[in-house]
């Protein structure tokens, strides 16, 4: 059993629970964020997407004590693109209340960092302030990716859909997603390859419709030199930004120039 396996189980279980509580849940939301993808397309550096993240499957406890809305102050006055907030307990200690919390904080678009199986996820990420979803490609079969997709955009959401190779990113294509994130990390193994991002950029139709992200295992600004080079436009950073002594000058220093791919 893979750990995406096993995250998988216990989403399945958290789902009968939220759906229990179903009359509680509406697709409300407060404040209208910019678009994610607007703000990656437009920039001409490097943009980060900067995640607060306390634990992992793979780190062990990473910054358990972390503070969610003074770290996503000290991302949004750093000149992150969007806050990412892993709200997973099980396995990443955090919480919808830790996107609750800093959705009535920061303006920037916000991303809701789970393994969303079903619309009631989405209605819970909607209700606690996101404006971005993650769908992860190897976690779906293609009916029920592409029911998702279209369940969070015409909930007005943007959609991250994760890949992690050629293969994952043909059925991203296929339902016309905009946003794709190349995942450096292997979920089984846990293995971080940037190459992962140089790989499927080779197959990447860059064009004016879509943005080409890379996540994971970026630590400094040759890993940023390294994923723009290859045609990212922004980079989901957790770990290292997590542990940086100094946030505002991490952020500065992964926002190298953007590479044109367009020809
Ligand atoms: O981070 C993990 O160990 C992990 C394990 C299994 C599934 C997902 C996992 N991480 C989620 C993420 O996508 C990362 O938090 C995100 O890309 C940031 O990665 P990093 O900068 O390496 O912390």
């Amino acid at each position: 059993m893979t750990i995406l396996d096993e995250i998988l189980s216990v989403k399945r279980l958290e789902v009968k629970q939220l759906l229990m509580n179903e009359q509680d849940v509406s697709r409300e939301t407060i404040l209208k964020r910019p678009s994610l993808f607007n703000a990656l397309k437009d920039a001409k550096k490097l943009q980060v997407i900067a995640e607060i993240k306390r634990a992992s499957p793979s780190k062990g406890l990473i910054a358990e004590g972390a503070n969610p809305v003074a770290q996503a102050n000290l991302y949004e006055k750093a000149g992150a693109a969007c806050i990412s907030v892993l709200t997973d307990s099980t396995f990443f200690k955090g919480s919808m209340n830790d996107l609750a919390a800093v959705a009535e904080t920061v303006r920037l678009p916000l991303l809701c960092k789970d393994f969303i199986i079903h619309e009631v996820q989405i209605d819970r990420a909607i209700q606690a302030g996101a404006s971005v979803v993650l769908l992860i490609v190897a976690a779906l079969d293609d009916v029920t990716l592409q029911r998702l997709h279209r369940y969070a955009t015409e909930g007005g959401l943007d959609v991250l859909v994760e890949v992690h190779d050629v293969q994952e990113l043909q059925r991203a294509l296929a339902i016309d997603a905009k946003i794709i994130g190349v995942n450096n990390r292997d979920l089984r193994t846990f293995e971080v390859d940037l190459a992962r991002t140089e790989e499927v950029a080779k197959q990447f139709p860059f064009d004016e419709d879509r943005v080409f992200i890379s996540e994971s295992g970026i630590f400094n600004e040759e890993d940023a030199r390294r994923v723009a080079t290859a045609g990212a436009c922004a980079v989901l950073v957790g770990e290292s930004l997590m542990r940086s002594a100094s946030v505002h000058a991490s952020i500065q220093s992964l926002q190298v120039p953007k590479v044109g791919v367009l020809s």
